[in-house]
């Protein structure tokens, strides 16, 4: 472990699993007499009903490292994000000039975004920049299947939060609901009545903080489903301060990598920002998984310091999986290798000179790759690109019916990630349905959307690949053999076709 921590590895010692190893000892050894036990206990709890449970019940608050403060310039890009919940908090010290000008005071803050993006890290900085005590729970430990638990729980938070702000001495305590659609989702008409109690508990709650009382409650919740939620949370007087956290551009992704490089041994040659470029798309938790990966992959080496290489292999990792050595047969390895290239050669005619690699080797679920060369961030899509995403989505399976005549199981993910660039397409209104509210639109009308776009977009595909079947059969037997194709490499056989 010592070892570990030199390369910055991060350590946790599972209590969980020495609990469990513990637990089945004790089974296996006194099994009957705490049958006996567990039967009573149940019982009791049975008899009991619902109503408050005790000390087992009560809501598990994070603790160890993430109870210790942390600051605003602690959190990695999320400029914007900062800055809206700096000027909220202070909003909330200001208390005079509110009360002065009659401003309705802020009750709760919203921070909604992609998983990973460093919600949490913003409500705990949020805690720490206005001197509160900091309380967090999540949705998912609020749902119960005892009617009125969940609704006790969000009171005794509530009460938490006083009690331990008056002790130590505070103004003011953040409560952080971390998942809040779980509780928070739409009601649809009494089929949830358990979640219907929670919610309005905590409906409740917000409409009993107050501004001059003492100490000071504000709520943050954060989500990743903000269209899931109840309106009545949106409504003002609750939840009235939006803040969207993003996935983060280079920038924010490069500080985010410096922050997180920060107590390893990076090797001078490292370039961070190349990292940065190659990490599109990666959020916060997944660029400092990199970083952990990268020094993991330096210790197997027993590498002094952290180098480019590390890190390329983390960035697959996290992208990818972990390599693995799973058995396949020679008609399996021959249908993959056909269906990346479909990929590969879909993407190039798409985005000439996009593929940087083509790989026959098996990694988390997949059995074969194609990776892309850094795209530059983009906020605007045209309706072309996102036809050409679709379209390299479709190339594998296409292939396959090409070579085939049928599909295999392995276009799943394809097909999915098809679909919601269709949905992308659809919400922005760059379909040929014009705009439409798609919140309001059937299953079945999406499925009539899909399978116009898709069916339309795979004939296209398919033309575009058969015109190519040379270069299927010139890769294939290379593919085949070195397991690999650098994107030089390919685009060579693609011209020479
Ligand atoms: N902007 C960031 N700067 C530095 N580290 C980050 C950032 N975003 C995420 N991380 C890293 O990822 C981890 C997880 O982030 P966090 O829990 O704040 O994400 P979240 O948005 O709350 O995710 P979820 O929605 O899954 O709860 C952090 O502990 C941190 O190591
Ligand atoms: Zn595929």
């Amino acid at each position: 472990m010592r070892k570990l921590s030199n390369y910055g590895v991060e350590i946790a010692i599972g209590i969980v699993p020495v609990l469990i190893g513990f637990f089945i000892y004790i089974g296996l050894n006194v099994a009957p007499i705490l049958m006996l036990g567990i039967l009573g206990f149940a019982l009791v709890y049975i008899a009991r009903g619902k109503g408050k449970l005790t000390a087992s019940s009560s809501t598990k608050r994070s603790a160890g490292n993430k109870s210790t403060p942390l600051l605003f310039e602690q959190i990695g890009g999320q400029e914007r994000a900062k800055q809206e919940l700096i000027e909220s908090l202070d909003f909330l010290v200001k208390e005079e000039q509110i009360a002065k000008l009659g401003i309705r005071p802020m009750k709760g803050i919203l921070l909604s975004g992609p998983p990973g993006t460093g919600k949490t890290l913003l409500a705990r900085a949020a805690a720490h920049y206005t001197d509160s005590i900091y309380l967090s729970a999540s949705g998912s430990e609020f749902v119960e299947m005892y009617v009125g638990v969940g609704a006790g729980r969000i009171r005794d938070l509530f009460s938490e939060a006083r009690t331990k702000a008056k002790k130590a001495g505070k103004k003011s305590a953040v409560i952080f609901i971390d998942e809040i659609e779980v509780i928070g989702g739409k009601r649809d008409g009494g089929q949830h009545r358990e979640y219907d109690q929670t919610l309005n508990q905590l409906l409740t709650e917000m409409d009993g903080i107050h501004p001059n009382e003492s100490p000071r409650i504000l709520l943050i919740a954060a989500t990743n489903r903000k269209e899931m939620l109840d309106a009545a949370l949106l409504r003002p007087g609750r939840f009235d301060r939006h803040i969207g956290v993003d996935l983060p551009d280079k920038k924010g992704r490069l500080h985010i990598l410096n922050i997180h490089a920060d107590n390893k041994p990076m090797d001078e040659s490292v370039d961070l920002e190349k990292v940065a470029a190659e990490s599109f798309g990666f959020s916060g938790a997944q660029l400092e998984a990199v970083m952990n990966e990268a020094a993991i992959y330096a210790m197997r080496e027993t590498s002094a310091t952290i180098m480019e290489r590390h890190l390329s292999m983390a960035i697959d990792k996290v992208m990818m999986g972990e390599k693995t050595d799973r058995e396949t047969t020679k008609e399996e390895r021959e249908r993959v290798a056909l269906h990346e290239l479909g990929h590969a050669i879909m993407a190039e005619l798409t985005r000439p000179g996009s593929v940087s690699q083509v790989a026959l080797s098996p990694r988390g679920q997949a059995l074969g790759y194609v990776r892309h060369n850094p795209q530059q961030d983009r906020y605007l899509y045209t309706t072309q690109f996102l036809n050409g995403q679709i379209m390299i989505a479709l190339g594998g399976a296409a292939a396959e019916e090409m070579f085939y005549g049928g599909r295999s199981t392995g276009s799943r993910g394809d097909f999915e990630q098809a679909m919601n660039i269709v949905k992308t397409l659809v919400e922005s209104g760059l379909t040929e349905e014009g705009i439409v509210d798609s919140s309001m639109m059937t299953p079945e009308a999406w499925a009539r959307i899909n399978r116009t776009i898709l069916d339309e977009l795979m004939v296209q595909t398919k033309t575009m690949l058969e015109q190519r079947r040379d270069v299927f059969t010139s890769s294939l037997k290379t593919l085949l053999k070195e397991e690999m194709l650098s994107g030089d490499e390919f685009r060579k056989l693609l011209v020479a076709a």
